[in-house]
């Protein structure tokens, strides 16, 4: 499914997690950032909608969307979060840059969630023009950084519930979607 047929900024809080008690790391990068500010907007907002604290999200800057590797390595490595999210918006321009700068944060992002603890999530735009990046951090295809917040909170809760589950070597719920307990039943070792 393209983006055209989904609103990115549509969530069921139903099926979303508790995240009271999660922290958030947040990445921005600084090109392009009247579509960074507005990505960071719908994932700041829709955090606190579901309600995470303020003071449990924290923002660093980085230059470009290149630099969001290194900015979440050092975020994930320093601080106490349970996910990191990157926002970054790479435009086509007339050359190849565009083709290298999106494969090499794609590929240190997925390096990232295989190498570290902490989920990253990629709320990078990969755009070919500047409509189609407004389109999507807050017009007419909703605001891919409100998507990222959710998938952010989800990612933070699988992790929490795995490390409950190993603790008491028990498999992760298997049934399709996650369900949602309000706090994980103790497993008494039989
Ligand atoms: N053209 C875009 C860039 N380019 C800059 C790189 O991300 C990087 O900062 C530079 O190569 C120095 O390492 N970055 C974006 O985020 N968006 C672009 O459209
Ligand atoms: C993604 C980029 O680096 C690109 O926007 C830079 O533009 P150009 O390819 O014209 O140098």
């Amino acid at each position: 499914m393209a983006t055209e047929n989904k609103n990115l900024s549509e969530y069921d809080k139903n099926t979303i997690p508790n995240a009271k008690d999660f922290r958030f790391g947040i990445v921005v990068s600084e090109w392009n950032e009247t579509i960074t500010e507005g990505l960071y907007n719908g994932a700041f907002d829709a955090l606190i909608d579901c309600e995470v604290p303020a003071q449990q999200i924290i923002r660093w800057n980085v230059p470009g969307s290149f630099e969001l590797i290194y900015g979440a390595k050092k975020m994930l490595q320093t601080q106490n979060v349970d996910a990191v999210i990157v926002i970054g918006c790479v435009i086509q321009g007339e050359t190849k840059h565009f083709d290298f700068v999106c494969e090499g944060v794609t590929q240190g992002i997925k390096d990232l969630n295989v190498q570290t603890d902490i989920p990253v999530i990629f709320c990078v735009l990969t755009d070919n023009n500047m409509q189609q990046s407004i389109d999507r951090s807050g017009g007419v295809h909703g605001n891919k950084g409100t998507e990222a917040a959710i998938a952010a909170i989800k990612m933070a809760y699988i992790r929490q519930q795995a490390s409950i589950a190993h603790a008491y070597n028990q498999p992760l719920l298997t049934s399709g979607a996650l369900q949602i307990e309000d706090s994980p039943k103790k497993i008494e070792n039989e």
